[in-house]
């Protein structure tokens, strides 16, 4: 089993550096794939109310027997966005995962157009004041998003995760991330697969360290300071997933990679992206 390393959040917590993705694991599974991924080393977990996989994660929670190890991560959906709607959707996310806390809570698309989501974040703080939410965060936020919620409710979230991976480097918004103390985490890290993995400067570098285009994309990411969170369901390839800190890229080779840059691969524009 890899030891996956960790960061420090701006809130004090121990944070993995590569996470595992839980989008479209569900039933049993779902359920089965989430402790395999436990077992290979995985401590932090993403899910969502949108996904819809909210038992089956508090499921192999509580099937791995190392619940304190874990950091079990849920989204507010768009449809919840509001004061007294968010503190009614932690309480659903808290029953459907069947866990006594969420450990990092995040807003999962900010819907401009709808405007609620400073209150949303406040009523996240206040959950965490409570203990019922340990670490708060945000998702798919622009700088000037962040900038809002931090200079009105006083509290910077501790993590944005957001769209990244070699296409879409992202250099400008994690640039504010560092100045702000937000970690970065990458969603979709992998591009979903699409032709990344057989681009010929991936398979040049990794074979230069004997690892696979996947390994190297991954680490690529993490000596860039964002935490991936891979989604797999296949065992062997959790594995392969998580083993990427025995070796490091060149300053030349994370530039080479970052190369691949062609912007945003999917619909996804926070400021004009609705996602209830
Ligand atoms: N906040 C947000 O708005 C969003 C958050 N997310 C989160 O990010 C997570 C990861 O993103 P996701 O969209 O799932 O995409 P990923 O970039 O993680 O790619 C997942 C795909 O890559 C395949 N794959 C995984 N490992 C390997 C490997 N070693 N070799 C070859 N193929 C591999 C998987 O196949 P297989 O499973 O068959 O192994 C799957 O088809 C999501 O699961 C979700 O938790 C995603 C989108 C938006
Ligand atoms: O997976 C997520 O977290 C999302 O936000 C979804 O929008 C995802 O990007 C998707 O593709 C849904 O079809």
């Amino acid at each position: 089993m890899v030891t996956i390393p960790t960061v420090t959040l701006n809130d004090g917590i121990a944070f993995p550096q590569l996470g595992f993705g839980t989008y479209t694991l569900t039933g049993a599974e779902g359920t089965d794939a989430i402790v395999e991924a436990i077992g290979n080393g995985y401590r932090l977990l993403d899910s969502a109310v949108n996904y819809e996989n909210e038992r089956e994660v508090g499921e192999a929670v509580r099937r791995s027997g190392i619940r304190d190890e874990l950091l079990v991560t849920t989204k507010v959906p768009g449809r919840d966005h509001g004061y007294d709607e968010t503190r009614r959707s932690a309480r659903g996310s808290l029953e459907r995962l069947g866990l006594e806390r969420i450990d990092l809570y995040l807003i999962h698309w900010p819907n401009p157009r709808v405007d609620r989501y400073v209150e949303t974040f406040q009523a996240m703080i206040d959950l965490q004041k409570e203990g019922l939410v340990r670490t708060v965060g945000v998702s798919n936020f622009t700088a000037a998003m962040l900038t809002r919620v931090i200079e009105e409710t006083g509290v910077t979230p501790a993590v944005n995760q957001i769209e990244m991976h070699p296409y879409f480097p992202q250099d400008e918004l994690r640039a504010v991330h560092s100045s702000l103390g937000i970690r970065t985490e990458s969603w979709s890290p992998l591009a979903r697969r699409s032709e990344l993995l057989g681009e010929q400067v991936i398979g040049d570098i990794a074979a230069a360290h004997a690892v696979t285009p996947t390994q190297a994309v991954l680490r690529w990411h993490t000596q860039l300071g964002s935490t991936p969170i891979p989604k797999s369901a296949t065992p062997a390839r959790q594995i392969e997933n998580a083993d990427v800190f025995g070796f490091d890229l060149t300053g030349d080779e994370l530039a080479a990679i970052s190369g691949l840059e062609r912007g945003r691969l999917w619909d996804g524009d926070p400021d004009t992206h609705e996602e209830m």
